[in-house]
């Protein structure tokens, strides 16, 4: 597992987003269209043509593997093919995760069609990513890096698509596990609540984690 340092401040940074996002916006966009559209069926060889005429020309040059997680000279990091929250990812919402007071991780994301498991209803499994990542977060909190080591999510009712709001925060600690909570709401309130056990790696327990790991 490597971390990427991208020697760049976060000026450069914000401006690279700037550039990368309208572009996995309109994916996002085209995603959706996808699925609603109605034109008619001669339509669609034309239009696989043109989709697949863009793929070619952003596969001129590309890295060989996943973008991974880099981060910035001021320690920023750059998850930008996370499926939560990836810049570059168009399978992201993406949730944009804000901070609060005493570690409190929270985001306001609008789930649509991409998102639809029953009929007009957030898939389960993206409730349990969006959590997952979002109590990942909360871990992360204190500056120190863990993996979910275990995960319950309770899905309280169904959950519509359209905004939902999310909440996670670490409730306690023991040695290397941090024990976290979140929940997940839709318009009539708390749907789905997930509750982890994040467990700090070896590496990071043997090593105050002041750099990232190489
Ligand atoms: C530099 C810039 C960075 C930028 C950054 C940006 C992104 C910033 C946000 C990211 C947010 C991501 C949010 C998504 C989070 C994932 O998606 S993480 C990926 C999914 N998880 C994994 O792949 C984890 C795979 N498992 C493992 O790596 C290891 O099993 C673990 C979980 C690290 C534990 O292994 P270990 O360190 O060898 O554990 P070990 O020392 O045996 O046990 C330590 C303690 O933990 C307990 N424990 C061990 N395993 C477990 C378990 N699975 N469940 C519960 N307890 C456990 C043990 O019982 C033990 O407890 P005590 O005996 O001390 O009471």
């Amino acid at each position: 597992m490597t971390f990427v340092f991208e020697d760049i401040d976060d000026v450069e940074m914000e401006r690279r987003r700037s550039v990368v996002e309208p572009l996995t916006d309109a994916v996002r966009d085209l995603v959706d269209a996808v699925i609603r559209t109605e034109v008619a069926e001669g339509e669609i060889p034309d239009v696989t043509a043109a989709v697949r005429a863009v793929t070619e020309r952003l596969r001129s040059r590309q890295s060989d593997g996943p973008y991974g997680v880099r981060y910035t000279r001021a320690g920023t990091g750059m998850p930008w093919g996370n499926p939560a929250v990836g810049v570059r990812n168009a399978v992201a919402p993406p949730m944009r995760v804000q901070a609060g007071d005493d570690g409190l991780r929270w985001a306001d994301v609008r789930l649509g069609a991409a998102y639809e498991g029953p009929p007009g209803l957030v898939h389960g499994g993206i409730c349990a990513l969006l959590l997952d990542h979002l109590l990942g977060e909360a871990a992360g909190a204190d500056g120190t890096p863990s993996f979910t080591g275990t995960i319950s999510v309770r899905y309280l009712r169904e959950t519509r698509l359209g905004p939902v709001h999310l909440e996670a925060r670490t409730d306690r600690y023991d040695g290397p596990k941090k024990f976290v909570t979140g929940t997940l709401s839709d318009a009539d309130g708390p749907s789905v609540v997930a509750d982890a056990v994040f467990v700090i790696p070896r590496w990071a327990r043997a090593t105050p984690p002041q750099e990232a790991p190489q």
